[in-house]
């Protein structure tokens, strides 16, 4: 008897569960969405969760095999996440009807991670006044003021690089280029030496790498965010205390500075400094030191990593395609000539050519591969019977986007002049959104392009960089990444002086 009533008991149990899961697996269907199959309980991350495939894997083959949809519904487990494939709802989304769509879909959770309560991560009521704040630092006459401080740390990498070239072995351009960003960034808008090209493993340098390195850790608490409750109950016991000590530490020390020493010049930490004296009149309710250090740490690593992994990836890309270099270097030198070889932010603008490799770069590889939001109301997408409620996530796929054959024919072909002015005006805007768009988009993607256009140009005329044994002929991506396009084991180039 006992056995029987067991017997009936699990199989109870086992009902409601599958029905349970069967009825969060029709969300879609019920919203009038197509999409691939789910599997039960793992909806459609079965090879994510198990780590065969990536998030963005997943996200490219709904976005293929649903060619004639508008959008395409999939389920992270049971959570169900809109993939949006219609380039005018993007547009809608990021840009007409940002204020429904103001916040992005990843929570900053203090108790766990102390400094996530970022720009990146807030929720729009915090968000607003900080960017308000924060826009102003990156202007046209800003820029100007830091472009002779980017080119002191070109001059820098160039000096690293001779050193380092005259050795005859390849050298790593990921960990390389992130030497000159700690600079640029830590000089530009910090307003401190971090010399990370002059020192070997700076603190800033350390910190930035310890912050980004992959890991199993790091992949768990990706995985983890989108389950609040194991979230906040496992999480803490993966945080890393190490690089919340010293971002505070690093931001407290630049505040007391700043009030101590009134007339320097306005800079972020200026910013900061203002908003801790007077949070309100600033349009927050109350800030602390944990907070402050936050909008440090994302300002940092944004700079740091965004920046040195395109520059790594233009050059991959410049030695696997010698005829690309050669022409850049030919467009370089002929601007460089009228300035007896400087920089100039006026000359950067006639680069017009190297502004095809940078754009060309981060189409083949936009660091971030999508950008996600999360409706703020209920949600009638524009032409459709399609209503998402409230609270709903949506995801912008950039990557499969920039790299849709439809799109950009032949998208693994290297061709900056897919960017000259007539061919950018075919194109649709929101076919290339590597800084993403809108009110919410890159804030630092002005300072991002002069930052890499000049690391570039400085190399280019003046090394020649090609394959070599140990290089990836065949591009391999970080695995572990949860949205971020990183190589797998770094960019291993050969780098020859050039004669003058
Ligand atoms: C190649 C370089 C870079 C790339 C590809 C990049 C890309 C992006 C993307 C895709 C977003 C999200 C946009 C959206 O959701 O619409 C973003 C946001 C952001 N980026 Fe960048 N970024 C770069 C460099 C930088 C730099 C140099 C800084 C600062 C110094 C920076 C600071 C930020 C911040 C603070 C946000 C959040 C903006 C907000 O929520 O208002 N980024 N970036």
């Amino acid at each position: 008897m006992a056995m029987i009533e067991a017997f009936c008991l699990i199989s109870a149990i086992l009902l409601l569960l599958y029905y349970y899961s069967a009825s969060k697996l029709s969300y879609w269907r019920r919203l009038g969405v197509k999409g691939p199959k789910p599997l039960l309980f793992v909806g459609n991350y079965k090879d994510v969760f198990l780590g065969r495939i990536k998030t963005t894997d997943c996200i490219t083959k709904a976005y293929h095999d649903f060619k004639d949809e508008q959008m395409v519904g999939i389920y992270n487990g049971h959570i169900p996440h809109l993939i949006l494939r219609d380039l005018d709802l993007i547009k809608d989304v990021l840009i007409k009807d940002f204020t429904k769509f103001a916040d992005r879909t990843i929570d900053a959770t203090r108790e766990v991670e102390p400094l996530s309560e970022e720009m990146f991560r807030l929720e729009p009521e915090r968000w607003r006044p900080l960017r308000t704040k924060f826009s102003p630092l990156f202007t046209t006459g800003k820029l100007k003021e830091m472009f002779g401080k980017m080119t002191k740390c070109a001059d820098q990498l160039d000096a690293f690089l001779e050193k380092e070239s005259s050795r005859n072995e390849s050298l790593e351009f990921r960990q390389l280029a992130a030497r000159y960003t700690a600079d640029t960034v830590g000089s530009c808008v910090f307003g401190v030496q971090v010399n990370a090209l002059t020192q070997d493993y700076s603190e800033f340098h350390r910190m930035g790498i310890r912050a980004l390195k992959t890991s199993f850790k790091m992949y768990l608490m990706d995985r983890l965010r989108d389950y609040p409750l194991l979230f906040k109950t496992f999480g803490p016991f993966l945080a890393d205390d190490t690089t919340t000590e010293f971002f505070v530490r690093i931001t407290t020390e630049g505040m007391k500075y700043r009030m101590e020493n009134q007339n320097l010049s306005p800079d972020f930490v200026d910013v900061l400094t203002k908003i801790k004296l007077d949070p309100k009149g600033h349009g927050l309710a109350e800030v602390d030191d944990i907070f402050l250090a936050a909008q440090s740490f994302v300002f940092f690593l944004a700079g740091f990593e965004n920046g040195s992994l395109t520059i790594a990836h233009a050059l991959y890309e410049l030695a696997l395609f010698p005829e690309v270099q050669e022409k850049a270097r030919a467009k370089i030198k002929e601007v460089l000539a009228k300035t007896n070889g400087e920089i100039t932010y006026e000359g950067l603008k006639e680069m017009n050519y190297m502004y095809g490799v940078f754009a060309e770069t981060l189409r083949k590889y936009p660091v971030i591969m999508w950008v996600s939001r999360t409706a703020l109301t209920d949600y009638t997408f524009r032409g459709t019977k399609v209503t998402i409620p409230k609270g709903q996530q949506v995801f912008i796929p950039i990557s499969t986007i920039q790299r849709d054959p439809d799109i950009y024919p032949n998208p693994d072909v290297f061709d900056p002049e897919r960017f000259t002015d007539d061919k950018e005006k075919t194109r649709h805007p929101m076919t290339f959104i590597p800084f993403g768009d809108g009110p919410r988009n890159c804030i630092g993607l002005r300072f991002a392009r002069n930052q890499i256009l000049v690391a570039l140009i400085k190399i280019l005329s003046k090394y020649k960089i090609e394959v070599c044994e140990k290089t990836r002929l065949k591009y391999k991506i970080d695995p572990i990444h949860l949205f971020l396009c990183q190589p797998y084991d770094g960019i291993h180039l050969k780098v020859t002086k050039l004669e003058a």
